[in-house]
C-alpha cells in the first residue's frame, strides 16, 4: 500500500507494479483504488467477472458533471444497459460494416484529402484536421449532417469540448476528486460545469429542431432513432427521455473524437519515420484496389499488412491508457484478493499493450506484432485498446472502420515524409484521459500515380 495525493502517471504505476505485483492498491485522496496490470488480472476482472467489475465510480468531477447519465459514466444498471444497447443497435443499423456508414466516412475522407492536397509539397500540423474529421463523422451519425471545417458553430462546439477536456484532465479536476471540501468553492473547476451546460444547450437545440422536422418511423440519424424509441416505449417506467438523450449525444461526441484523431496522429508519425512500412502498405493497397477509386471496409481481409500496421498504430497510440475507471458492483475477489462493493478499479490497459511475453516487440513500432510466420494477420489476446467485457468501447466498430478507410485512402494518394527542418521526431506523449502524441508537422507529397 502507498499514499498518493494525485493521479499516478504511467511511470509511477510501472514502478509500483515492479514493487508490488500486478494487483495493488493505493489511495487517491482518501479513496482506496485498486490498480490492475497485465493481461491476466485485467482479463479476470473485465471478462471473467465482468458483472462484478462493470460499475462506474461516483463523485469524480466527470461523473458529477455528467450526473451519472448517458453511458460512459452511468453506473451498472438498467439505464446504462438500455442506452448502451440502443446506441450499439443504432450504430449498427446505420451501417457499421454496411454501405451507409462507409459512405459517411468516405465523404469525410474526401474532405481530408482536399485539405492535404492544399498542403502538398509542404508540411502541416494534422491535429486540427484529424480532430474536425473525427468529430464530423460522429456529427453525421448523430445529427445527420457534417459541417464545413470553417463553420463557426462547429468550431465553437469543438473548442468548448477541448476546453472541457483540458479541465477534466488537469490539476483542478484532480483537486475536485481528491478534496471533496473544495467542491462548493468558486474554483476553476466550476468552469467545466458551465462549459458542459453550453454543450448541453447545443445538443438540446438539435433535438428540438429534429422534433419539428422528423417523420416518425423514418429516422435520418441517431436523434430520430431515439425519438422513435421514446414513442415506441412510452413513458411507463422507461429509461429513455429527453434528458438522457442529451447526455448520450454528448458522450458519443466526446468519446469518438480525440480517441480516433490521436490514433491517426500516432499512425502518421510512425509511418513518416518508417518509410519501408509506409511503402509496403502502399503496394498492398494498390494491389488490392487496382483500378477501383475507393476502398471498402471488407477490403481489410485482403490487406494483412495494412491491418497489422493499423493495429500496431493503435497499440502504440495507447489512447486510453487507464481505460475509464471501473467500480465493483458487489463484494468480490480477484487474483486471491478480497474487494468490497464500491471499490474503484483502474484497469491499466497500457500495461497490457506493452506487456513483456505478450508481444514479439513490446516497446517498438513493428507490424510484425500482428503477423504470423506466413504473413497472415493475427490479433493477440493482449490487444485491448478498446478494453474488454461488458463495458468494452461501444464505438469500436465505428472506430475500426474509420481508421481503415482513412488510412488506406490517404496512404494510396499521398506519401508522408518527416520534414527534416523539424529536427528529430519526438515520440513522447502527453499523458491524459486520452493520451496523445505531442504536436508535430506532417510532410505531404501527392503520389504521381493518382
Ligand atoms: C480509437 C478509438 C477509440 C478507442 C481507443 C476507444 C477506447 C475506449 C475505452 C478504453 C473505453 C473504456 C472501456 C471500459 O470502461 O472498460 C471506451 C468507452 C467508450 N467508448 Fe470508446 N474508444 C474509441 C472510439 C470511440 C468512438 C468512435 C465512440 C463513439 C461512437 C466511442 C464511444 C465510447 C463509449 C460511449 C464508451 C463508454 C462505454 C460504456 O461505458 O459502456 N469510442 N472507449
Amino acid at each position: 500500500m502507498c499514499l498518493e495525493i494525485q493521479y499516478p502517471s504511467l511511470t509511477t504505476l510501472k514502478k509500483l507494479k515492479r514493487r508490488y505485483g500486478n494487483v495493488f492498491s493505493l489511495y487517491i485522496g482518501s479513496r482506496p483504488v485498486v490498480v490492475l496490470n497485465g493481461l491476466e488480472a485485467v482479463r479476470e476482472a473485465l471478462v471473467t467477472r465482468t458483472a462484478e467489475f462493470s460499475g462506474r465510480p461516483n463523485h469524480l468531477m466527470i461523473s458529477d458533471i455528467t450526473e451519472g447519465k448517458g453511458v460512459i459514466m452511468a453506473d451498472f444498471g438498467s439505464s446504462w444497459r438500455d442506452h448502451r444497447r440502443f446506441a450499439l443497435t443504432t450504430l449498427r443499423n446505420f451501417g457499421l460494416g454496411k454501405r451507409s456508414m462507409e459512405e459517411r466516412i468516405l465523404e469525410e475522407v474526401s474532405h481530408i484529402c482536399s485539405e492535404l492536397e492544399r498542403n502538398a509539397g509542404s508540411s502541416m500540423d494534422p491535429q486540427h484536421l484529424f480532430h474536425l474529421a473525427a468529430s464530423n463523422i460522429i456529427c453525421s451519425v448523430i445529427y445527420g449532417e457534417r459541417f464545413e471545417y470553417d463553420n463557426p458553430v462547429f468550431l465553437t462546439l469543438i473548442s468548448r469540448i477541448q476546453d472541457l477536456t483540458k479541465i477534466a484532465i488537469g490539476p483542478w479536476a484532480m483537486l475536485y476528486d481528491i478534496i471533496p471540501a473544495l467542491r462548493a468553492l468558486p474554483l476553476p473547476f466550476k468552469k467545466a460545469f458551465h462549459i458542459y451546460d453550453e454543450i448541453k444547450e447545443h445538443a438540446q437545440k438539435a433535438v428540438t429542431s429534429h422534433k419539428s422536422s422528423r417523420v416518425p418511423g423514418e429516422p435520418r440519424d441517431l436523434i430520430d432513432c431515439y425519438l422513435d424509441q421514446i414513442d415506441m416505449i412510452g413513458d411507463g417506467g422507461s429509461t429513455f427521455n429527453d434528458v438522457q438523450m442529451v447526455f448520450l449525444l454528448i458522450d458519443l461526441f466526446v468519446a469518438g473524437t480525440d480517441t480516433t484523431s490521436n490514433t491517426l496522429r500516432c499512425a502518421m508519425l510512425h509511418l513518416m519515420t518508417n518509410q519501408h512500412i509506409q511503402e509496403r502498405c502502399h503496394r498492398e493497397i494498390e494491389d488490392v484496389l487496382e483500378g477501383r477509386s475507393y476502398a471498402l471496409f471488407e477490403d481489410r481481409h485482403a490487406m494483412p499488412y495494412v491491418q497489422a500496421m493499423i493495429h500496431e498504430s493503435q497499440r502504440m497510440a495507447d489512447t486510453v491508457p487507464l481505460s475509464v475507471f471501473h467500480k465493483t458492483s458487489c463484494n468480490t475477489q480477484l487474483q486471491g484478493y478480497q474487494l468490497p462493493q464500491g471499490t474503484m478499479v483502474i484497469p491499466n490497459l497500457s500495461s497490457v499493450l506493452h506487456e513483456e511475453g505478450q508481444w514479439k516487440f513490446p516497446q517498438e513500432f513493428n507490424p510484425d506484432n500482428f503477423l504470423n510466420e506466413d504473413g497472415e494477420f493475427v490479433k493477440p489476446e493482449a490487444f485491448l485498446p478498446f478494453s474488454a467485457g461488458s463495458r468494452v468501447c461501444l464505438g469500436e466498430g465505428l472506430a475500426r472502420t474509420e481508421l481503415f478507410l482513412i488510412l488506406v485512402t490517404l496512404l494510396r494518394r499521398f506519401q508522408f515524409v518527416w520534414p527534416e527542418q523539424e529536427g528529430a521526431p519526438n515520440f513522447r506523449k502527453v499523458f491524459g484521459l486520452a493520451q496523445a502524441q505531442k504536436p508535430y508537422c506532417l510532410g505531404v507529397r501527392l503520389r504521381s500515380s493518382q
